[in-house]
C-alpha cells in the first residue's frame, strides 16, 4: 500500500475516496508519503491564494490579530485513496500493471490485487520486492502496531515513533539483559534448528502498574526494529480457535505481546445473579477487588497504560478482573489448554518473540509459568529513589555546561556557590525593579483615571482611585517583576521571590507612585520587560481596565521549563529523588507528577514532600472510602441474601402446601369416584332387584297354567329315576356273575 500511494497513477485516479488523519505535522502517526507531501503543497497554495483574495476585501490588521503564532497548528491530513473495486492502471517498469481494491466480505479486510499480461511473473515479484524495501525503509523510523480483531486476523492499528530506550529507567543491567537476549535468540536460529528446539523465545514481564511494562516492550521493538503484534486475552471475543489463528498467523520475526495474562479464563458472569450472590456471602472480602491489590501505591495517580490504552483497542472493554473488580464477557471461551497450545503448539508460529505482561503473577496458572513457556521474567516494582532521580533527569532539559565539580559528597552545591548564585539572583532582581521604576516615572499621566465598581469606564471624569484599581495597576507592575525574576532565579520557590505573591498591602509603594497611571503604564512596563518578539494579548487594548495578575495556579502552569545547568540539574534531582520514598510510588505515577510541573523543575523539586503527603491522605481517604463502599456492598448484599433466602423459603413453604393440597385434591377425587362406583354399583344391585322381582312376579302370574304340565314334568322325572335304578341294579348283577366266574376259574 506504501508503494501504491507513492505512484503518481495512483494519485492522479479519478475515482477517488478521501477521509482525514489528524496529528501535527511531526509526528504524523502516518507514512508521510509523497501523495501527502503533493497534498500538503497543494493546500498551501489553496490557502496562499486565498489569503491574497481576501486581502482585498478585508481591512488588513485593523482588529489586530496576531501573524506570528508561535504554535505549530495542529495538521488535519487529508488522506486520498482510489475507491474499491475499481481497476486502476500503473506503469511499471514498461508494464502497464492493473490494479484493484476489494474487500472481503466476510473478514471486512482489504485486498490489492495487481495483474500484468507478460511471459513471466518476474515483473510482479520485483515490485512486491520494490514494495517492501520502501516498506522497510519507512519502518526504520516507526514501529508498526497490530492487533487482533474477532475473525481471528491481525489489524494494522497504527505506526508509531520508536521510543528510545533510555526514556525508559529500570535499574541498572535489566534492560540490558533483555537487549543482550533477544538480540541472541534473533541471531540463533540454526543454533535453535540444530538441536530441534523450537525458535521461540517467551518473556514474562509482571508487576506493578505503571512501572514501564508495555513502555519497555516498545521502546525494545523499535530497537530490534520489529513490528508488534497486540491480544488481549480479556477480550470478550477470544477463544482458543481464534488465538490459534492469530498465533499462527504472525510474522516469522516479531513482537507477540499477549496483554493481561492474568485476565485470560478470568470469566465471570453478573453480578446480579442469584447464584453469585448465594455463593458469595462466605468470600464478600473479595468482591470488587479481584486482585485490584492496591496497596501499590497507585492510588489516585493510576494511569491507565499498555497499548490497548495507547490504541483504544478491547482492552478493559468490559473491564478487566484483575484491577476494576468489573466483569469479563462470559462470550469469551479460552481455556488453559487452547492458550498453551496456541503459544506452543504445532501450528505456533516460530521466531516471535512473546512477551506477556500481568499485573498478578500469583494468578497464573503453573502451567504458564513453566520455563519454556516463558523463558525470562522480569519484575516491575515502584519507583526506587535511584529511578526517581533518572527520571527527573530525563524530564528536564540540561544545557551544556561545566561538570558538577563542587556539588559535595551529598550532593548539594557549596554553601559558597550557593550564597554567589543567591546574590546574582538579588542583583538581578534590584537590576529589574530598577528599570521598571524608571518605566514608571517616564510614564505620561492622562487625566483619565481608573473607576472602581461599577466597572463603566468614565473617561474624563475623576475619581478617587479605589484599592482595586490600584491593585490591579500595582499588581501588574509586580507581575512583570515576577516574570521577570522567574527567568534569572536559579532556585524558583526557594528563595521566595520567583513567584511573589501580590496583595493590596504589599504593594503599596508601587500604587502610590502609580496612584494617577493610565492603562498605558501596562504597555509602558510590557516594553521594558519584553524582549521576546511581541504577540497581542485578549484584551491588551483595554484603556480603563488592566487585568488582574494570572493565580498562582495558572502561572505555574507554563509549559516550557528553561534548560537547567548541570549543577542545578544534579541538585534538583537529588532534591526531587530524597523526596521519594523507596518503591512506594509508580514511575507513572511520578511521571503524572512531573507532568503537572513541566514548566518548573525548581517546583517539582521542592513540592515533592508535600505531594507525596496529599497522596499518602488521598490514599488513605480513598482506602476508607473504598472500604466503606465495601461495607455498604457487604450489607446491601447480605440484605439481597436475606431476601432471597426469605423468598427461596417462601417458594419452599408454598410449593409444599400446594403439593399437600395436591394430594389432598387427588384423595379427594379418589373418593368421589369411590362413592360414585358405590352408587352405580347400588343402582345395579336394585336394578337387578327389580328385574327380579319382575321375574318372580311374571312367574307367579303364570303358576295356575302350568299345574299339568308341572305333573307331566313330575311323572317324567320319575321315570327317570326308575330307569336309573333299574339299570344300577344291572349293573351289579354283572358284577357277581363275573366274580363267580373268576372264583371258578382260581384253583
Ligand atoms: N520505568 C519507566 N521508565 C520510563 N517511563 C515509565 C516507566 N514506567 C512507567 N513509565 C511511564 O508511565 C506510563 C505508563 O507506563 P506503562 O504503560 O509502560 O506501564 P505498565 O507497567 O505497562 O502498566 P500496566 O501494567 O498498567 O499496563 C508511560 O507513559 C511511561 O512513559
Amino acid at each position: 500500500m506504501l508503494w501504491l500511494s507513492r505512484r503518481p497513477e495512483w494519485q492522479r485516479s479519478r475515482e477517488f475516496e478521501t477521509t482525514i488523519r489528524s496529528g501535527s505535522t511531526s509526528t504524523s502517526s502516518t507514512f508521510g508519503s509523497p501523495a501527502d507531501q503533493e497534498w500538503d503543497e497543494a493546500e498551501r497554495e489553496w490557502e496562499a491564494y486565498n489569503a491574497h483574495f481576501e486581502r482585498g476585501y478585508s481591512h488588513h490588521g485593523q482588529d489586530g490579530e496576531d501573524d506570528t503564532d508561535p504554535i505549530e497548528k495542529p495538521k488535519t491530513r487529508i488522506v486520498f485513496q482510489p475507491t474499491y473495486d475499481t481497476t486502476h492502471t500503473i506503469f511499471f517498469r514498461g508494464h502497464w500493471l492493473r490494479v484493484r481494491r476489494s474487500r472481503k466480505h466476510d473478514t471486512n479486510s482489504e485486498m490489492i490485487s495487481i495483474s500484468v499480461i507478460a511471459r513471466s511473473n518476474n515483473i510482479l515479484k520485483q515490485l512486491v520486492l520494490q514494495a517492501k524495501k520502501e516498506y522497510e525503509a519507512e519502518c526504520v523510523h516507526r514501529i508498526q502496531i497490530y492487533f487482533a480483531d474477532a475473525h481471528g486476523s491481525w489489524r494494522w492499528t497504527d505506526s508509531r515513533a520508536k521510543r528510545p530506550l533510555s526514556s525508559i529507567v529500570l535499574n541498572p543491567g535489566v534492560k540490558e539483559m533483555l537487549v543482550d537476549d533477544a538480540k541472541d535468540f534473533l541471531r540463533s536460529e540454526k543454533w535453535y534448528a540444530d538441536r530441534g528446539i523450537p525458535f521461540r523465545r517467551g518473556y514474562l514481564l509482571y508487576g506493578v502498574p505503571g512501572s514501564g511494562k508495555s513502555s519497555l516492550i516498545h521502546a525494545l521493538a523499535g530497537y530490534l526494529q520489529l513490528d508488534i503484534y497486540v491480544v488481549s486475552l480479556s477480550a470478550s471475543w477470544i477463544s482458543d480457535s481464534t488465538l490459534t489463528s492469530l498465533m499462527g498467523r504472525v510474522p516469522a520475526r516479531c513482537v507477540v505481546l499477549l496483554e493481561d495474562l492474568d485476565a485470560a479464563f478470568t470469566r465471570s458472569v453478573s453480578r446480579d445473579d442469584e447464584e453469585e450472590i448465594l455463593g458469595s456471602s462466605n468470600n464478600n472480602n473479595n468482591n470488587g477487588n479481584n486482585g485490584g491489590n492496591n496497596n501499590n501505591a497507585e492510588g489516585p495517580q493510576e494511569q491507565q497504560s499498555g497499548f490497548s490504552s495507547f490504541y483504544g483497542s478491547g482492552r478493559r472493554r468490559g473491564g478487566r478482573s484483575g484491577r476494576s473488580g468489573e466483569y469479563l464477557s462470559d462470550v469469551n471461551t479460552l481455556s488453559l489448554s487452547g492458550l498453551l497450545n496456541a503459544l506452543d503448539g504445532v501450528a505456533a508460529s516460530e521466531g516471535r518473540l512473546l512477551f506477556a505482561t500481568t499485573n498478578h503473577l500469583d494468578k497464573l496458572d503453573e502451567a504458564l509459568r513453566r520455563p519454556g513457556r516463558m523463558d525470562v521474567w522480569i519484575e516491575f516494582k515502584n519507583a526506587s529513589k535511584w529511578q526517581a532521580e533518572a527520571l527527573f533527569r530525563n524530564f528536564f532539559p540540561a544545557c551544556d555546561e561545566d561538570e558538577v565539580e563542587d556539588v559535595d559528597s551529598d550532593g548539594a552545591l557549596s554553601a559558597g556557590e550557593l550564597e554567589a548564585r543567591r546574590r546574582d539572583a538579588r542583583e538581578a532582581q534590584k537590576r529589574r525593579e530598577r528599570e521598571v521604576d524608571e518605566a514608571l516615572k517616564n510614564i505620561k499621566v492622562e487625566s483619565r483615571m481608573f473607576t472602581p465598581n461599577p466597572p463603566v469606564p468614565t473617561t474624563g471624569v475623576p475619581s478617587s482611585p479605589s484599592t482595586s484599581s490600584v491593585w490591579s495597576i500595582a499588581s501588574s507592575a509586580s507581575n512583570l517583576l515576577s516574570s521577570a525574576s522567574s527567568l534569572s532565579l536559579p532556585f524558583g520557590s526557594s528563595s521566595g521571590s520567583s513567584t511573589p505573591s501580590v496583595s493590596p498591602a504589599s504593594s503599596t509603594s508601587a500604587s502610590r507612585k502609580t496612584s494617577s497611571a493610565s492603562s498605558s503604564i501596562a504597555s509602558a512596563a510590557a516594553a521594558v520587560s519584553s524582549s521576546r518578539p511581541h504577540v497581542k494579548k485578549f484584551g491588551e487594548g483595554n484603556t480603563a481596565y488592566i487585568a488582574p495578575p494570572p493565580t498562582d495556579d495558572i502561572a505555574s502552569r507554563r509549559h516550557s521549563a528553561a534548560p537547567l545547568d548541570k549543577k542545578t540539574l544534579a541538585v534538583l534531582a537529588k532534591k526531587f529523588a530524597d523526596g521519594v520514598p523507596e518503591e512506594e510510588f509508580s514511575v507513572a505515577g511520578l511521571q503524572g507528577y512531573l507532568l503537572k510541573h513541566k514548566s518548573n523543575p525548581h517546583l517539582a523539586a521542592s513540592n515533592i514532600e508535600s505531594w507525596v503527603a496529599s497522596e499518602r491522605a488521598l490514599r488513605v481517604k480513598l482506602a476508607q472510602e473504598k472500604a466503606a463502599r465495601e461495607e455498604r456492598e457487604k450489607q446491601l448484599r447480605e440484605k439481597r441474601r436475606q431476601e432471597l433466602l426469605l423468598k427461596r423459603e417462601e417458594k419452599k413453604k408454598q410449593e409444599e402446601k400446594e403439593a399437600e393440597m395436591e394430594k389432598i385434591k387427588a384423595k379427594l377425587a379418589e373418593k368421589e369416584k369411590e362413592e360414585e362406583l358405590e352408587k352405580m354399583r347400588q343402582k345395579l344391585r336394585e336394578k337387578e332387584e327389580e328385574a327380579r322381582k319382575k321375574e318372580r312376579e311374571e312367574r307367579e302370574g303364570k303358576s295356575g297354567d302350568s299345574a299339568e304340565e308341572k305333573k307331566e314334568e313330575e311323572k317324567v322325572e320319575e321315570k327317570k329315576e326308575e330307569h336309573k335304578t333299574e339299570e344300577e341294579k344291572k349293573s351289579d348283577s354283572d358284577d357277581d356273575e363275573d366274580k363267580e366266574n373268576w372264583s371258578d376259574a382260581l384253583p
